[in-house]
């Protein structure tokens, strides 16, 4: 058969390849539909907006009409949000008063999500925790294997977040076992630590920020979480901009795109301006081309190439830490931070330079020698980071043949390394380019 070159191919072609790159809808599913019906005996309007699944980006949210800077995206009801005092008007509510101390807003949450998960069929919220994601990846929720091929601080970080959910574990204990008139089966099997990491998960993964005045009921931390059904299906992008508070005289939560979105298309809101360290930690994703990407050094890679015998060493590390340049030191897309090249360049101050440090510290040049060796250096670290990325990369590969379980988490932290390789290769080349212009 004759292949149609003229409008009619073109068209087709063009159909069959956004076929690809669009979302395939999964509003049909009968978990969607239940969830529609629950929004919208809750005053919720339709949108312009499907549930889809996503090749890239997983379930989000896709578009029917072309959206424009400045459109509402969505609308969503006070009565739709989950917030404490959701909570507080549970029957949970009067254990959650009279408990002493006080548990925070995020413990009371948690509670509510793992008490409404419990009562199953005779939750209200059913619609909305039947779409919920059933495991996470944050890195709570990796193993000690996978844990141990983050890169640093995220993997300090990581232990970190683990630590705390332990701990909240720990501390929730005793105000579990006082909900027990309200359950028929031992608190300690609802409420134990695997919900508990779901319920955790759920709440820092999901929430929009909404701040609520302070209760006595509750411990001091900020009540500043919302869950919002629906409108927590959409996904982030680092290249978007929107809009998003709670409006007092529509009473909703609502959100404005300050950027276009073609018809048929997956609409994404901006969560922050982060980088892949911090998607992670927080949401358990990474993003790829990320512009806020960066790598860090450590203090301890960075002194690897300073001569140990430097009589100033102590003291220029001193100068540094009190000035706040061990931490944040980073690699990005346009190569060295300025506060990496600052820390180097004040490392590398000779003998005779040293008096010279505030101005370091400031920006200025202090010698053509100081200069070079500053990026000799940075060029050094750059490339002992290539080849640590590039040796992790290898361990992720072996790693995902032999422990199959394992495959989603590494598939994660092989894209953050993934990504750290670019980040330094690029930076590679501009150090590089920087060297030949100065020789
Ligand atoms: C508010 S929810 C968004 C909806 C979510 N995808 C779902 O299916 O429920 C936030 C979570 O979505 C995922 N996510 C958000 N943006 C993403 C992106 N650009 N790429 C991959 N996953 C993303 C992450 O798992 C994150 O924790």
């Amino acid at each position: 058969m004759k292949k149609s070159r003229g409008r009619t191919g073109r068209k087709r072609r063009r159909k069959h390849l956004q076929s690809f790159m669009d979302g395939v809808s999964c509003s049909h599913k009968l978990e969607y539909i239940k969830l529609k019906k629950w929004l919208k005996d809750r005053g919720f309007e339709d949108s312009n907006l499907r549930p889809a699944e996503f090749w890239d980006t997983g379930r989000g949210l896709m578009t029917t009409k072309a959206f424009q800077a400045g459109d509402l995206i969505i609308s969503l009801p006070e009565k739709c949000l989950l917030t404490t005092g959701t909570v507080l008007s549970s029957c949970l509510g009067e254990y959650i008063m009279k408990w002493k101390p006080p548990v925070s807003p995020l413990i009371a949450l948690c509670t509510f999500l793992i008490a409404e998960k419990h009562a199953g069929e005779k939750s209200l919220w059913k619609p909305y925790l039947d779409v919920l994601p059933k495991t996470y990846t944050c890195p709570v929720c990796l193993e000690h294997d996978v844990v141990s091929l983050l890169p640093e601080p995220l993997r300090k970080k990581a232990q970190e977040q683990r630590t705390t959910v332990q701990e909240l574990y720990m501390s929730s204990k005793a105000f579990f076992s006082s909900l027990q008139p309200l359950f028929a089966e031992n608190t300690g099997t609802i409420f134990n630590y695997s919900a508990l990491e779901w319920a955790w998960c759920t709440i820092n993964t999901r929430t929009i920020y909404m701040k609520h005045s302070q209760r006595e009921c509750f411990s001091l931390e900020p009540d500043v979480y919302a869950l919002a059904p629906y409108l927590d299906l959409l996904n982030h992008s680092p290249n978007v901009q929107v809009k998003a508070a709670f409006n007092e005289q529509t009473r909703s939560y609502e959100i404005r795109t300050n950027s276009q979105c073609k018809k048929y298309e997956e609409v994404f809101i901006c969560y922050g301006p982060h980088d892949n360290q911090r998607l992670l930690l927080e949401y358990g994703f990474v993003v790829m081309d990320n512009p806020h990407s960066t790598v860090y050094v450590s203090s301890d890679i960075l002194l690897k190439y300073f001569p140990p015998l430097d009589k100033q060493r102590n003291t220029k590390l001193s100068i540094l830490k009190d000035h706040d340049f061990l931490e944040n030191l980073t690699f990005g897309w346009d190569g060295p931070s300025w506060r990496l090249l600052t820390a180097l360049k004040l490392l590398s101050l000779g003998a005779d330079e040293f008096t010279c440090w505030r101005r370091t510290l400031l920006g200025d040049v202090i010698s053509a020698r100081n200069e070079q060796q500053t990026l000799n250096i940075t060029a050094k670290i750059c490339h002992f980071l290539i080849q640590e990325t590039q040796h992790v990369l290898l361990q992720i590969s072996q790693l995902k043949r032999n422990k199959e379980n394992l495959k989603k988490h590494l598939a994660l932290v092989e894209a953050l390394r993934l990504e750290d390789l670019k980040i330094l290769q690029k930076s590679a080349e501009i150090l590089c380019n920087l060297n030949m212009a100065k020789t």
